[in-house]
Protein backbone atom coordinates (compact mmCIF):
# COMPACT_ATOMS: atom_id res chain seq x y z
CA UNK A 1 0.00 0.00 0.00
CA UNK A 2 1.25 3.37 -0.76
CA UNK A 3 0.61 5.56 2.60
CA UNK A 4 2.23 8.69 1.24
CA UNK A 5 1.85 9.64 -2.64
CA UNK A 6 2.94 13.63 -3.21
CA UNK A 7 2.73 14.58 -7.18
CA UNK A 8 4.45 17.85 -7.78
CA UNK A 9 3.43 18.95 -4.52
CA UNK A 10 4.09 22.97 -4.16
CA UNK A 11 4.27 25.44 -1.29
CA UNK A 12 5.15 28.76 -1.98
CA UNK A 13 5.26 31.74 0.57
CA UNK A 14 6.03 35.05 -1.08
CA UNK A 15 9.13 34.61 -2.94
CA UNK A 16 10.02 31.41 -0.78
CA UNK A 17 9.12 28.29 -2.60
CA UNK A 18 9.76 26.10 0.60
CA UNK A 19 8.80 23.01 -0.97
CA UNK A 20 9.07 23.03 -4.75
CA UNK A 21 6.87 19.96 -6.92
CA UNK A 22 8.05 17.44 -4.99
CA UNK A 23 7.53 13.58 -5.72
CA UNK A 24 7.82 10.77 -3.46
CA UNK A 25 6.13 7.31 -2.59
CA UNK A 26 5.85 6.19 0.69
CA UNK A 27 5.13 2.34 1.12
CA UNK A 28 3.62 0.74 4.24
CA UNK A 29 4.77 -0.78 7.05
CA UNK A 30 8.15 1.14 7.20
CA UNK A 31 10.43 3.71 8.87
CA UNK A 32 11.29 6.20 6.37
CA UNK A 33 13.53 8.97 6.53
CA UNK A 34 12.60 12.53 5.57
CA UNK A 35 16.15 13.99 5.46
CA UNK A 36 17.50 17.81 4.89
CA UNK A 37 18.88 20.70 6.50
CA UNK A 38 17.22 23.40 8.23
CA UNK A 39 15.01 25.36 6.18
CA UNK A 40 15.27 22.59 3.45
CA UNK A 41 11.31 22.18 3.28
CA UNK A 42 10.47 18.89 5.71
CA UNK A 43 7.76 20.64 8.23
CA UNK A 44 6.10 22.00 5.41
CA UNK A 45 6.09 19.03 3.60
CA UNK A 46 4.69 17.39 6.90
CA UNK A 47 1.93 20.10 7.44
CA UNK A 48 0.68 19.24 3.85
CA UNK A 49 0.09 15.90 4.64
CA UNK A 50 -1.42 16.55 7.71
CA UNK A 51 -4.20 19.01 5.77
CA UNK A 52 -2.85 22.29 8.19
CA UNK A 53 -1.59 23.76 5.04
CA UNK A 54 -2.53 24.07 1.69
CA UNK A 55 -0.32 23.43 -0.84
CA UNK A 56 0.10 26.05 -3.73
CA UNK A 57 -0.17 23.36 -6.66
CA UNK A 58 0.42 19.86 -7.01
CA UNK A 59 -1.38 16.94 -5.21
CA UNK A 60 -1.22 14.43 -2.49
CA UNK A 61 -3.04 10.98 -1.19
CA UNK A 62 -2.67 10.08 2.59
CA UNK A 63 -3.59 6.30 3.32
CA UNK A 64 -4.68 6.22 -0.63
CA UNK A 65 -7.32 9.07 -0.48
CA UNK A 66 -6.87 12.07 -1.81
CA UNK A 67 -6.14 15.15 0.52
CA UNK A 68 -7.99 16.84 2.19
CA UNK A 69 -10.14 13.82 2.68
CA UNK A 70 -10.91 13.56 5.84
CA UNK A 71 -11.13 9.70 5.72
CA UNK A 72 -7.75 9.29 4.87
CA UNK A 73 -6.10 11.82 7.79
CA UNK A 74 -8.56 9.40 10.08
CA UNK A 75 -5.45 7.15 10.59
CA UNK A 76 -3.20 9.32 10.53
CA UNK A 77 -0.94 10.38 13.92
CA UNK A 78 1.56 13.06 14.56
CA UNK A 79 3.51 14.91 16.19
CA UNK A 80 4.75 18.19 14.66
CA UNK A 81 6.31 20.47 17.86
CA UNK A 82 7.73 19.30 20.80
CA UNK A 83 4.31 18.02 22.51
CA UNK A 84 2.73 20.13 25.42
CA UNK A 85 1.17 19.23 28.22
CA UNK A 86 -0.65 20.30 30.98
CA UNK A 87 2.05 20.26 34.25
CA UNK A 88 0.20 18.97 36.59
CA UNK A 89 -2.01 16.40 35.01
CA UNK A 90 -0.40 13.06 34.93
CA UNK A 91 0.45 11.49 32.32
CA UNK A 92 -2.62 8.93 32.41
CA UNK A 93 -4.79 11.72 32.39
CA UNK A 94 -3.29 13.93 30.08
CA UNK A 95 -3.88 11.32 27.36
CA UNK A 96 -7.49 10.46 28.81
CA UNK A 97 -8.00 14.12 27.90
CA UNK A 98 -6.98 13.98 24.74
CA UNK A 99 -8.72 10.77 23.97
CA UNK A 100 -12.34 12.71 24.91
CA UNK A 101 -11.56 15.44 22.40
CA UNK A 102 -12.10 14.18 18.79
CA UNK A 103 -13.29 10.98 17.48
CA UNK A 104 -13.08 8.11 19.80
CA UNK A 105 -10.27 5.82 19.92
CA UNK A 106 -11.06 2.44 18.30
CA UNK A 107 -10.37 0.55 21.73
CA UNK A 108 -12.14 1.30 25.05
CA UNK A 109 -8.59 0.81 26.74
CA UNK A 110 -6.98 3.18 23.89
CA UNK A 111 -4.84 5.05 26.79
CA UNK A 112 -3.27 2.00 28.75
CA UNK A 113 -2.89 0.24 25.64
CA UNK A 114 -0.77 3.89 24.10
CA UNK A 115 1.08 4.28 27.45
CA UNK A 116 1.90 0.77 27.79
CA UNK A 117 3.60 0.66 23.63
CA UNK A 118 5.75 3.61 24.76
CA UNK A 119 7.05 2.33 27.93
CA UNK A 120 5.57 5.02 30.26
CA UNK A 121 3.14 2.39 31.96
CA UNK A 122 4.80 2.61 35.38
CA UNK A 123 4.87 6.25 35.96
CA UNK A 124 1.46 6.87 34.31
CA UNK A 125 0.15 8.01 37.12
CA UNK A 126 3.10 10.76 37.72
CA UNK A 127 2.40 14.40 36.94
CA UNK A 128 3.78 15.67 33.37
CA UNK A 129 6.03 17.98 34.96
CA UNK A 130 8.10 15.37 36.97
CA UNK A 131 8.81 13.76 33.59
CA UNK A 132 11.84 14.20 31.89
CA UNK A 133 12.46 15.44 28.28
CA UNK A 134 12.58 12.17 26.79
CA UNK A 135 9.43 10.74 28.61
CA UNK A 136 8.02 13.74 27.74
CA UNK A 137 8.68 13.01 23.66
CA UNK A 138 7.10 9.58 24.43
CA UNK A 139 4.17 10.89 25.88
CA UNK A 140 3.81 12.88 22.83
CA UNK A 141 3.89 9.69 20.51
CA UNK A 142 1.38 7.93 22.86
CA UNK A 143 -0.76 11.06 22.57
CA UNK A 144 0.05 10.62 18.06
CA UNK A 145 -0.91 6.50 18.83
CA UNK A 146 -4.19 6.29 20.30
CA UNK A 147 -6.56 6.74 17.61
CA UNK A 148 -4.61 3.42 16.18
CA UNK A 149 -3.12 5.23 13.16
CA UNK A 150 -1.71 3.80 10.10
CA UNK A 151 0.90 6.53 9.56
CA UNK A 152 2.60 8.05 12.55
CA UNK A 153 4.33 11.89 10.97
CA UNK A 154 7.15 12.58 13.38
CA UNK A 155 8.92 16.15 12.96
CA UNK A 156 12.17 16.09 14.43
CA UNK A 157 11.03 13.98 17.46
CA UNK A 158 14.22 13.64 19.24
CA UNK A 159 15.31 17.38 19.07
CA UNK A 160 16.82 17.93 22.44
CA UNK A 161 16.75 14.19 23.94
CA UNK A 162 19.92 12.80 25.26
CA UNK A 163 21.98 10.09 23.61
CA UNK A 164 19.71 7.09 25.56
CA UNK A 165 16.77 8.44 25.14
CA UNK A 166 17.72 9.02 21.42
CA UNK A 167 18.47 4.89 21.68
CA UNK A 168 15.20 3.99 23.48
CA UNK A 169 12.85 5.65 20.97
CA UNK A 170 14.55 4.52 18.02
CA UNK A 171 13.53 1.09 18.88
CA UNK A 172 10.06 1.87 19.76
CA UNK A 173 10.21 3.45 16.20
CA UNK A 174 11.81 0.47 15.00
CA UNK A 175 8.68 -1.51 17.07
CA UNK A 176 5.77 0.38 15.53
CA UNK A 177 7.31 -0.38 12.11
CA UNK A 178 7.71 -4.06 12.62
CA UNK A 179 3.76 -4.28 13.75
CA UNK A 180 2.73 -2.88 10.38
CA UNK A 181 2.45 0.97 11.47
CA UNK A 182 4.08 3.56 9.16
CA UNK A 183 6.72 5.88 10.28
CA UNK A 184 7.64 9.24 8.48
CA UNK A 185 10.30 10.74 10.22
CA UNK A 186 12.20 13.62 9.52
CA UNK A 187 15.48 15.01 10.98
CA UNK A 188 18.24 17.09 9.93
CA UNK A 189 20.93 14.77 10.99
CA UNK A 190 21.74 11.57 9.21
CA UNK A 191 23.15 9.62 11.60
CA UNK A 192 19.79 9.50 13.37
CA UNK A 193 17.96 8.76 10.69
CA UNK A 194 19.72 6.07 9.30
CA UNK A 195 20.17 3.75 12.04
CA UNK A 196 16.40 3.09 12.00
CA UNK A 197 15.14 3.62 8.49
CA UNK A 198 14.15 1.66 5.69
CA UNK A 199 14.39 4.25 2.91
CA UNK A 200 15.54 7.48 3.44
CA UNK A 201 14.14 10.84 1.47
CA UNK A 202 16.91 13.64 0.96
CA UNK A 203 15.82 17.23 0.76
CA UNK A 204 17.53 20.35 -0.06
CA UNK A 205 16.07 23.82 -0.63
CA UNK A 206 12.93 22.91 -1.33
CA UNK A 207 13.93 19.73 -3.69
CA UNK A 208 13.98 15.79 -3.41
CA UNK A 209 17.70 15.34 -4.37
CA UNK A 210 17.06 11.78 -3.84
CA UNK A 211 15.33 8.70 -2.90
CA UNK A 212 15.92 5.21 -1.82
CA UNK A 213 17.57 2.44 0.73
CA UNK A 214 19.86 4.04 2.53
CA UNK A 215 22.62 2.46 1.93
CA UNK A 216 22.40 3.16 -1.66
CA UNK A 217 22.13 5.94 -1.49
CA UNK A 218 25.27 9.10 -2.77
CA UNK A 219 24.36 11.56 -0.31
CA UNK A 220 24.97 9.17 2.30
CA UNK A 221 27.89 7.11 0.53
CA UNK A 222 30.61 6.51 2.86
CA UNK A 223 34.66 6.91 2.08
CA UNK A 224 37.51 6.02 4.67
CA UNK A 225 40.29 8.75 4.76
CA UNK A 226 43.30 6.61 6.00
CA UNK A 227 45.96 8.31 7.41
CA UNK A 228 49.83 6.91 8.30
CA UNK A 229 53.15 7.13 8.11
CA UNK A 230 54.60 8.11 4.70
CA UNK A 231 56.63 4.96 4.43
CA UNK A 232 53.46 2.96 4.89
CA UNK A 233 50.82 4.32 2.44
CA UNK A 234 52.21 1.99 -0.79
CA UNK A 235 52.57 -1.16 1.10
CA UNK A 236 48.30 -0.49 2.94
CA UNK A 237 47.48 0.19 -0.37
CA UNK A 238 48.81 -3.46 -1.60
CA UNK A 239 46.75 -4.64 1.76
CA UNK A 240 43.35 -2.86 0.37
CA UNK A 241 43.76 -4.07 -2.97
CA UNK A 242 40.53 -5.55 -3.25
CA UNK A 243 38.37 -2.10 -2.32
CA UNK A 244 38.51 1.20 -4.25
CA UNK A 245 41.79 2.89 -3.22
CA UNK A 246 43.23 6.36 -4.40
CA UNK A 247 45.93 7.95 -2.64
CA UNK A 248 45.75 11.85 -1.52
CA UNK A 249 48.83 12.92 -0.36
CA UNK A 250 52.35 11.33 0.89
CA UNK A 251 50.42 9.50 3.66
CA UNK A 252 46.87 9.36 3.24
CA UNK A 253 44.85 6.63 1.03
CA UNK A 254 40.80 7.22 0.39
CA UNK A 255 38.99 3.57 0.31
CA UNK A 256 35.31 4.62 -1.36
CA UNK A 257 32.52 2.67 0.07
CA UNK A 258 34.21 1.24 2.95
CA UNK A 259 33.58 0.74 6.51
CA UNK A 260 35.88 2.34 8.79
CA UNK A 261 36.51 -0.68 11.03
CA UNK A 262 37.05 -3.43 8.44
CA UNK A 263 39.54 -1.26 6.41
CA UNK A 264 40.92 -0.50 10.52
CA UNK A 265 40.94 -4.37 10.82
CA UNK A 266 43.00 -5.38 7.46
CA UNK A 267 45.67 -2.97 8.58
CA UNK A 268 45.88 -4.28 11.80
CA UNK A 269 46.00 -7.87 10.41
CA UNK A 270 49.34 -6.97 8.18
CA UNK A 271 50.39 -5.22 11.19
CA UNK A 272 50.51 -1.52 9.98
CA UNK A 273 49.01 1.19 12.31
CA UNK A 274 47.14 4.16 11.20
CA UNK A 275 47.37 7.41 12.56
CA UNK A 276 43.93 8.27 12.22
CA UNK A 277 40.90 6.66 10.23
CA UNK A 278 38.07 8.93 9.69
CA UNK A 279 34.74 7.87 8.29
CA UNK A 280 33.72 10.87 5.46
CA UNK A 281 30.33 11.10 3.59
CA UNK A 282 31.27 13.26 0.83
CA UNK A 283 28.12 13.52 -1.10
CA UNK A 284 26.38 14.55 2.26
CA UNK A 285 28.96 17.18 2.62
CA UNK A 286 28.26 19.02 -0.57
CA UNK A 287 24.14 18.45 -0.21
CA UNK A 288 24.17 19.67 3.64
CA UNK A 289 26.73 22.77 3.64
CA UNK A 290 24.84 23.10 7.02
CA UNK A 291 24.66 19.88 8.49
CA UNK A 292 26.85 19.43 11.83
CA UNK A 293 28.21 15.57 11.93
CA UNK A 294 28.50 14.80 15.32
CA UNK A 295 31.50 12.46 16.66
CA UNK A 296 29.72 9.53 16.88
CA UNK A 297 28.61 9.97 13.62
CA UNK A 298 32.09 11.36 11.56
CA UNK A 299 34.73 8.83 12.87
CA UNK A 300 35.11 5.40 13.18
CA UNK A 301 37.34 3.67 16.18
CA UNK A 302 41.02 4.75 16.45
CA UNK A 303 43.42 1.58 16.18
CA UNK A 304 44.90 0.06 19.30
N1 LIG B 1 4.59 30.20 7.36
C1 LIG B 1 5.67 30.53 6.63
N2 LIG B 1 5.78 31.74 6.07
C2 LIG B 1 6.85 32.07 5.32
N3 LIG B 1 7.88 31.25 5.05
C3 LIG B 1 7.84 30.02 5.59
C4 LIG B 1 6.74 29.59 6.40
N4 LIG B 1 6.97 28.30 6.78
C5 LIG B 1 8.16 27.95 6.24
N5 LIG B 1 8.69 28.98 5.52
C6 LIG B 1 9.97 28.96 4.78
O1 LIG B 1 9.95 27.81 3.96
C7 LIG B 1 11.24 27.19 3.93
C8 LIG B 1 11.12 25.73 4.37
O2 LIG B 1 10.82 25.69 5.75
P1 LIG B 1 10.52 24.35 6.56
O3 LIG B 1 10.18 24.76 7.95
O4 LIG B 1 9.54 23.54 5.82
O5 LIG B 1 11.92 23.62 6.52
P2 LIG B 1 12.45 22.42 7.41
O6 LIG B 1 13.23 21.57 6.51
O7 LIG B 1 11.32 21.80 8.15
O8 LIG B 1 13.40 23.14 8.43
P3 LIG B 1 13.48 23.03 10.01
O9 LIG B 1 14.24 21.77 10.25
O10 LIG B 1 14.24 24.26 10.39
O11 LIG B 1 12.07 23.01 10.53
C9 LIG B 1 12.13 28.03 4.80
O12 LIG B 1 12.82 28.95 3.96
C10 LIG B 1 11.16 28.77 5.69
O13 LIG B 1 11.69 30.00 6.11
Amino acid sequence: MRVIRCEGLTKRYGATLAVDRLDLTVGGGQVFGFLGPNGSGKTTTMRMLLGLITPTAGRAWVNERPLPDPDGLARVGAMLEEPAFYPWLTGRRALEVLALHGPPPRRRDAVAAALDRVGLSAVADRRVKAYSQGMRQRLGLAAALLRDPALLVLDEPTNGMDPAGIREFRALLRALADDGMTVFLSSHLLAEVEQVCDRVAVMNRGRLIEEGPVAGLSTVRRRVRVILDEADRDRAREVLAGRRTRTDGPGTLLVEEADGRQVNEALGRAGLWAREILVERPGLEEAFLTLTLTEEDGHAPAAR
